[in-house]
């Protein structure tokens, strides 16, 4: 036990987590558990998870800001080749958070993961020259069930570190709408 080092509710916000495996490096190369049920449960992630995902990307790609409505998705993000700027938005209602975001480097070199609950946008963009990325989520995709928030809404102000990045979205994230719109629209996540 104890293979794990866990930061929980970074930034002050509840339920999001950063997850660091031990690495055993040797001669060799290195060694190390990407994901152990029994260490996350003692650290208070008792979670069980239905689908595994990979995505591969250029520099500068921008996924999201993503979320599933009426089956939302816990996702356990990593990256395993290159180097991502992450970011959680927090939409739940009536949290004392909503509308804060949480952003972290995510990296080959760094091994974090991080762990972001159902009632959150998700997205990422590609810092390094390409990047793979793998994520594991509680709930399976529902393509019918699609929500998105626009990645630069300046009512939530993420700080994307992008000097110099050309961003570069799908057709679906350019319309993405923002954080008022979708209020508007009388979308709520209700826990
Ligand atoms: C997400 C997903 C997509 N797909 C398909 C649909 C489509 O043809 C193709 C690409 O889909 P997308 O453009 O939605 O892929 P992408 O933009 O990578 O979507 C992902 O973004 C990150 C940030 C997340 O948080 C994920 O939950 C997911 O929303 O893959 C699946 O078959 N299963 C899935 O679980």
């Amino acid at each position: 036990m104890g293979k794990i080092k866990v930061e929980m509710n970074p930034n002050g916000i509840e339920g999001l987590a950063i997850i660091e495996p031990t690495v055993h490096g040797d001669s060799r190369g290195y060694f190390c558990e990407t994901y152990n049920e029994n260490d996350m449960k003692e650290a208070g992630l008792d979670l069980r998870f239905v689908q595994d995902n990979q995505s591969f990307s250029s520099k500068g790609v921008l996924r999201g800001l993503h979320f599933q409505k009426q089956f939302p998705q816990g996702k356990l993000v990593r990256v395993i080749q290159g180097e991502v700027y992450d970011v959680a938005v927090d939409l739940r209602t009536g949290s004392p958070t909503y509308g804060k975001s949480y952003g972290v480097i995510l990296s080959e070199e760094n091994f974090k993961q991080f762990y972001i609950p159902k009632g959150f946008a998700h997205g990422f963009v590609v810092l390094s020259y390409t990047a793979l990325f793998c994520y594991k989520c509680t709930d399976f995709y529902h393509p019918n069930d699609e929500g998105g928030l626009m990645w630069d809404d300046p009512d939530i102000g993420v700080e994307w570190p992008i000097d110099g990045i050309e961003v570069k979205l799908s057709e679906k994230d350019q319309k993405n709408p923002t954080l008022k719109e979708i209020e508007e629209s009388g979308f709520k996540f209700v826990f």
